[in-house]
């Protein structure tokens, strides 16, 4: 398990972008990690890989500090980041002088994905495209098995049919020890992976965690739906003009059965993070703060 305890974090010290942020990352789930643009979901990636340290507070991996680096925690850490670098050797090089790292690492599972990604092992990193080198990336970050993989915009650079398959690969790979967060803008590429569902939003200057709960949370607090007027009793948290109507999200007091819609959770949560947060402050739901 991990946990965010009261961590306070800034780039500038008399400006931190987080201050008492609480969290706790429970393993077996694939985490997503939505907030508008500087929120500080990469940082908040960081922070969780120990490549930065809070000011203030603790983050505990297990018995283990990510910042402290220590090789017991590095072996069971994979980050994929946004941008990165890679050497110009083929991808056979790359993972066998990469995966000795790794205790867990499997040359099989990698196989499977280079295949599945239509790659061969035999391919220099340098010849390849920006997306082509982002599936080694994750195939190879799927492939150690680490205990905690964190993914910054993973499906950026993808084309359409990789982005079904990174999902069924990410499914796959998740199991009881894994824990796997995944930082998005691109809601659609991952409505059907991630579950819980982490929403940053600004409070005060500072950005905090609006909601943490899952896929089952969700629906149940709130409804999703379309209604030809918004001239209803529930109370609406976002509405948007859409084909036949406007497609909302509603408070759910009468427990409605809907699909979870991420754009819009995502825009309801930016619109009115208070409510939200009081909604989904039940013992059963942990909401930072
Ligand atoms: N190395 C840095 N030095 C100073 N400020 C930084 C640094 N990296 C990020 N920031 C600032 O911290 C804030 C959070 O940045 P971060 O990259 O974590 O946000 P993000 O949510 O990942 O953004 P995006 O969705 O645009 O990728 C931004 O205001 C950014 O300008």
């Amino acid at each position: 398990m991990i946990v965010l305890d009261d961590v306070t974090f800034g780039y500038r010290r008399k400006k931190p972008l987080y201050a008492g942020l609480n969290l706790t990352l429970e393993p077996g789930s694939v985490y997503g990690l939505l907030g508008p643009n500087g929120a500080g979901k990469s940082t908040l990636l960081r922070l969780l890989a120990g490549l930065l340290y809070p000011q203030q507070g603790q983050i505990r991996a297990g018995d283990l500090v990510p910042g402290d680096r220590k090789p017991a925690f590095l072996e069971e850490l994979f980050l994929v980041p946004e941008e990165f670098y890679l050497p110009p050797v083929r991808i056979r090089q790359f993972v066998d002088s990469n995966a000795p790292f790794y205790p867990r690492f499997s040359h099989a599972q990698m196989t499977g994905y280079l295949r599945e990604f239509g790659l061969t092992d035999e391919q220099k990193l340098n010849e390849l495209s920006y997306g082509q080198k982002k599936k080694v990336l994750i195939g190879f970050g799927l492939a150690t098995n680490t205990a905690l993989l964190l993914m910054d915009e993973p499906t950026n650079g993808l084309d359409i049919p990789s982005k079904s398959q990174f999902r069924r690969l990410v499914a796959g790979a998740v199991d009881e020890r894994r824990t796997v967060v995944i930082s998005t803008h691109q809601v659609r590429d991952l409505e059907a992976l991630i579950d819980p569902v982490i929403i940053l939003a600004e409070r005060d200057g500072r950005m905090t965690v609006a909601l943490k709960a899952s896929v089952e949370e969700i629906t149940t607090q709130l409804w999703f739906g379309m209604l030809p007027t918004l001239d209803v009793a529930r109370p609406l948290l976002f509405s948007e003009r859409a084909v036949g109507g406007y497609a909302v999200v509603a408070e759910n007091p009468t427990g409605e059965p809907s699909r979870l819609d991420l754009e819009r959770l995502f825009n309801a949560v930016q619109a009115h993070p208070d409510r939200i947060r009081t909604l989904f402050s039940s013992p059963s739901t942990v909401t930072a703060l």
